[in-house]
């Protein structure tokens, strides 16, 4: 009796209203895709209890409703998947397969009644989906996210792909004959189990999905300065330490650039606050825009930056943060009244391996005072370099 098929849809129906509740929850972080995950689920439960009410109820509301309202339902939660990866949704072609498909059952249903093709044919559709949507969060490039929710969905998917296809196969090969959709014949309650209990599997994939696009926002919230788009202080620290412990086996030189604006209190004084925060904004993107993947930039303060890198060596790295400052002082911001440009004053010094990374940026800090007392606009190093080497 527990395996029943009844008993199977009544398991999916309450999970089905669980989901929901929890999808309910998140409605206030406007998750993309998570209306249509909702929708999808309101839509499946109605159609579960449709399934349920076969021999009891009108064929056109247990076999054409139901399987249309579950193929829509399918649809919703991969469009759902689409928007969440902010991927091209609702494509006209899975609409007129789901069309096609109704019209079939219907044609297997009253006109060649056909029990085995009906389910070949819904098979097949389900199959589709369920590979779409594992083929969506396979290839979801989620960079520093913890990869178990996108492997979770992608699993469950592929396996609703593969369990689908393997009952439509079943069925249009003539390997299994039942006169009803509800028969508690072995094979019938395994594919029904395995193709109903993945739906709430799904349901608890995309509750992941929700909640880590959630933790990603608030990470985000706490590790990137809203304004520059640079690192918050903290975040800089944190990732420096990381890479200064990655470099040790690797033999790969750091260096640290303390980065300050020059004279910014006289832009706020003559242009305004707001005109401050847009060039600290527009110097952020032109500093990020010349960065390599490899180098780290944190706002450590106010107008002050850090950049932590690697180079091959100290003219090297004083060399890439002097491009760094002519690519700033050629930049121009518009505000309000003007157009702006800005000019920065750079120290800089070499990482020594077990350091903390404090002491270096007050080496670095010291040079850029001394940046700062010949004139600005410079690059400064902690060492002696060649009058050449060093900018002006
Ligand atoms: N608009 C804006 N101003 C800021 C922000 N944070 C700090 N400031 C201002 O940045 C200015 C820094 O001024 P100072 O420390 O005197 O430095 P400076 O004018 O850049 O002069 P030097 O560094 O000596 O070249 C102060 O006026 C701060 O109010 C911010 O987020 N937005």
């Amino acid at each position: 009796m527990l395996f029943s098929p009844i008993s199977i849809l009544a398991v999916t129906v309450l999970s089905g209203l669980m989901s929901m509740a929890v999808l309910g929850s998140l409605r206030a972080a406007a998750i993309p895709g998570l209306t249509y995950w909702i929708s999808a689920n309101a839509l499946s439960i109605v159609a579960f209890v449709l399934f349920a009410m076969q021999g009891h109820a009108p064929r056109g509301l247990t076999i054409l409703c139901a399987n249309g309202l579950l193929a829509f339902a399918m649809l919703r939660v991969l469009n759902g998947c689409r928007l969440f990866f902010g991927r091209r949704r609702e494509q006209w072609q899975e609409y007129a397969a789901l069309a096609a498909m109704v019209f079939a059952i219907a044609y297997w249903t009253y006109v060649t009644p056909r029990i085995d093709i009906r389910i070949a044919a819904v098979s097949a559709f389900h199959a589709y989906v369920y590979f779409a949507i594992g083929w969506l969060a396979l290839r979801a490039s989620m960079p520093q996210r913890p990869k178990y929710p996108y492997r979770f969905m992608t699993v469950v998917s592929f396996l609703g792909g593969v369990g689908h296809a393997a009952r439509g196969f079943t069925y249009a090969l003539g390997l299994v004959h039942q006169q009803t959709l509800l028969e508690s014949t072995p094979v019938n309650v395994a594919f029904l189990g395995i193709g109903i209990l993945l739906l709430p599997c799904l349901s608890i994939g995309v509750v992941m999905l929700a909640h880590d696009r959630m933790a990603e926002r608030l990470e985000r919230l706490a590790n990137v300065d809203e304004l520059t788009g640079a690192l918050s202080r903290r975040e800089f620290l944190a990732q420096g330490q990381a890479m200064a412990k990655a470099s040790r086996g690797a033999a790969k030189r750091l260096f640290m650039a303390i980065v300050d604006i020059d004279h910014f209190k006289s832009i706020n004084d003559a242009h305004g606050h707001a005109s401050g925060d847009l060039v600290l904004a527009h110097f952020g993107s032109v500093v990020a825009g010349n960065l390599r993947a490899s180098d780290i930039f944190g706002r450590l303060g106010g107008e002050e930056f850090a950049v932590f890198f690697p180079a091959e060596e100290g003219n090297e790295a004083a060399a890439m943060i002097d491009r760094l400052r002519i690519c700033v002082a050629a930049s121009r911001c518009r505000v309000a009244d003007a157009e702006l440009s800005c000019t920065f004053s750079a120290g800089i010094d070499e990482y020594r391996a077990g350091e903390p990374l404090a002491e270096l940026m007050a080496r670095a800090d010291q040079a850029l005072y001394a940046a700062k007392s010949r004139g600005r606009n410079r690059v400064a190093a902690a060492w002696p370099m060649d009058r050449e080497a060093e900018s002006a």
